[in-house]
């Protein structure tokens, strides 16, 4: 891949897609450009941490460049994109990785018909394990697209999706591994409360989640299969899982992913 790619935005998920990248070898360093709206500082970070171009001339950064990553908050998606439309030209392909915003609004705000492909990657890009969703907008040609899909496979597994599905997938795998690190928050401490020493514990829940996850993925086995083969009659497990029946765990996680749906749907209104 020879092309060059200028981010616009310079934050968490900007970061861990720039990192996996480098380290997948499937960009160079001079192929990233960074630009942030106005903190010098992050920017010296990107430069000193991975070595790409940073820089604050937006002209520059965008108007050679081959693909533009948006990369900002919902919330900063007008200003970001005046700022940099008059760089923009209808042979680029612009990634948008910004939650709730559909790909016709983008199009629309740029005002050029231009190739748009949505994705929604998450922070474990950073180490190759991201979980991806894409969708093309009305301009994406296949060939666009079967190149965001090749750039995303560098740092984990892509899905294409329906664009409508991309906010239940912002649930799932955008905020997903949120909902990981807070149970691990929880099973924590729960073992240090209990005494253990807090390395340990921690040593012992990483390799937990790390071999639970990779359970689902090499047994061949569902989730409830695997839990059910873990729960032995009157045991531990079976004592843990009817407490968190009790208290309507699976209804909760139910809710919680609902209400990160319609904050994605709400995001995109706004
Ligand atoms: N953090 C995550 O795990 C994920 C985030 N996303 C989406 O990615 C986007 C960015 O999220 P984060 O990286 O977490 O946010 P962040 O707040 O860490 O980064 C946003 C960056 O955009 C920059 N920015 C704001 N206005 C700008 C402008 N006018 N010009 C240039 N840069 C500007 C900010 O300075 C900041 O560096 C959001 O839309 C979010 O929905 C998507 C998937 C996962
Ligand atoms: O919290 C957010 O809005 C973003 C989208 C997915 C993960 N983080």
């Amino acid at each position: 891949m020879n092309k060059m790619i200028a981010f616009l935005g310079a934050g968490s998920v900007a970061e861990a897609v720039i990192s996996g990248m480098l380290r997948s070898e499937m960009v160079n360093r001079e192929q990233i450009i960074v630009t942030n709206r106005s903190n010098q500082e992050r920017l010296e970070k990107m430069k000193s941490k991975y070595n790409v171009q940073c820089m604050k001339d937006k002209e520059k950064a965008f108007k050679h460049a081959d693909i533009v990553v948006l990369a900002v908050k919902p919330n900063n998606v007008d200003e970001s994109l005046e700022s940099i439309k008059a760089y923009l030209n209808p042979k680029q392909l612009i990634i948008s990785i910004i939650a709730g915003v559909t790909t016709e609004s983008i199009t629309n705000k740029i005002g050029i018909d231009v190739a748009v492909v949505r994705v929604m990657p998450n922070t474990s890009a950073s180490i190759g394990y991201s979980a991806t969703a894409i969708t093309a907008g009305q301009f994406a040609t296949d060939e666009q697209v079967a190149l965001v899909e090749a750039l995303f496979k560098s740092i984990g597994i892509t899905s294409i999706v329906a664009e409508d599905d991309m906010h239940i997938v912002t649930a799932v795998s955008g905020s997903g591994p949120a909902y990981v690190y807070y149970l691990v928050e929880a099973m924590e401490k729960a073992a240090t409360d209990a005494g253990l020493d807090s390395a340990i514990a921690n040593q012992l829940i990483t390799q937990t989640i790390i071999g639970a996850g990779e359970m689902l993925r090499q047994s061949g086995e569902t989730a409830v299969e695997l839990r059910k083969k873990i729960t032995s009659a009157k045991g531990t497990t079976e004592a843990g899982i009817k407490s968190l029946e009790e208290a309507n765990f699976q209804t909760i996680v139910v809710e919680s992913l609902k209400c990160a749906r319609d904050r994605s749907i709400e995001l995109g209104k706004n």
